[in-house]
């Protein structure tokens, strides 16, 4: 993928064969949903083998997408064969139980959601830029963790952006897709982080509309060259 200048992560995959063929697309990380009860969730053997599948034929991040994982099942979870190399916590972690798992855990990149509704959640961002490796900001919904599709205003993400500077690299998220992407013109994340948009179903990703996200990305490259 030459001159996609945004890394991309595809997030809520279910099965290995389609996370591979998405790997291949050239995007940088692939997100699996560790979270019970929610639409997407894969359950722990199946999420080993779908990292195992990608870490043989791809070098992308493996996240494993977790809302306030206890010690026992991150033990558990985090070594042996089809670990990921990514945990992006989704719940209510604090940022002293952030960096307490970045110190115990240094081979894991550690990134933490920020489910951002107005002015006043900014400040979050300043508690925990310098515990984690990667802030993901994604939009609010008071009755789903994630995966809404729901969108920041493009305009007030101006404002989040100046917050974020000089802090932890950052990805966006929350409804990102190719008919989105115009709106990043003023906008400079790490990366992009999508799912729902790209879906015929829960879980079962539309590959025509992963690869026009990947299209309208490279586009945008050469563009802002
Ligand atoms: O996708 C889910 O079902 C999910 C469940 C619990 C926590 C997080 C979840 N998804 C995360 O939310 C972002 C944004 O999703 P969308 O593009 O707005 O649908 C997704 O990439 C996951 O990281």
């Amino acid at each position: 993928m030459a001159g996609l200048a945004l890394h991309l992560k595809i997030c809520g995959l279910t099965d290995s064969d389609q996370a591979c063929a998405i790997a291949a697309m050239g995007v940088q990380a692939i997100g699996v949903i560790g979270v019970e009860g929610t639409p997407r969730y894969v359950a722990p053997e199946r999420r080993r083998e779908i990292y195992a599948k990608l870490a043989s034929q791809s070098d992308v991040e493996r996240v494993w997408v977790a809302a306030d994982p206890d010690d026992n099942t991150l033990d558990e979870l985090l070594s042996g064969e089809g670990m990921p190399s990514v945990v992006q916590l989704h719940g209510e972690e604090s940022q002293a139980r952030c960096a307490d798992l970045r110190a115990k855990y240094p081979s894991i990149r550690w990134w933490k959601a920020l489910r951002l509704r107005d002015d006043a959640d900014l400040e979050a961002i300043h508690r925990y830029t310098h515990h984690v490796d990667a802030l993901l900001i994604d939009a609010w919904s008071s009755q789903h963790l994630g995966g809404t599709g729901h969108q920041l205003n493009p305009i007030w993400l101006n404002k989040v952006q100046m917050h974020l500077k000089g802090g932890a690299p950052w990805w966006l998220a929350g409804g990102i897709c190719a008919e989105w992407v115009p709106n990043l013109d003023s906008v400079h994340p790490f990366g992009l982080d999508a799912s729902s948009r790209l879906e015929i179903s829960p879980g079962v990703k539309d590959l025509a509309r992963v690869q026009a996200l990947v299209d309208s990305l490279e586009d945008r490259a050469r563009r802002l060259g």
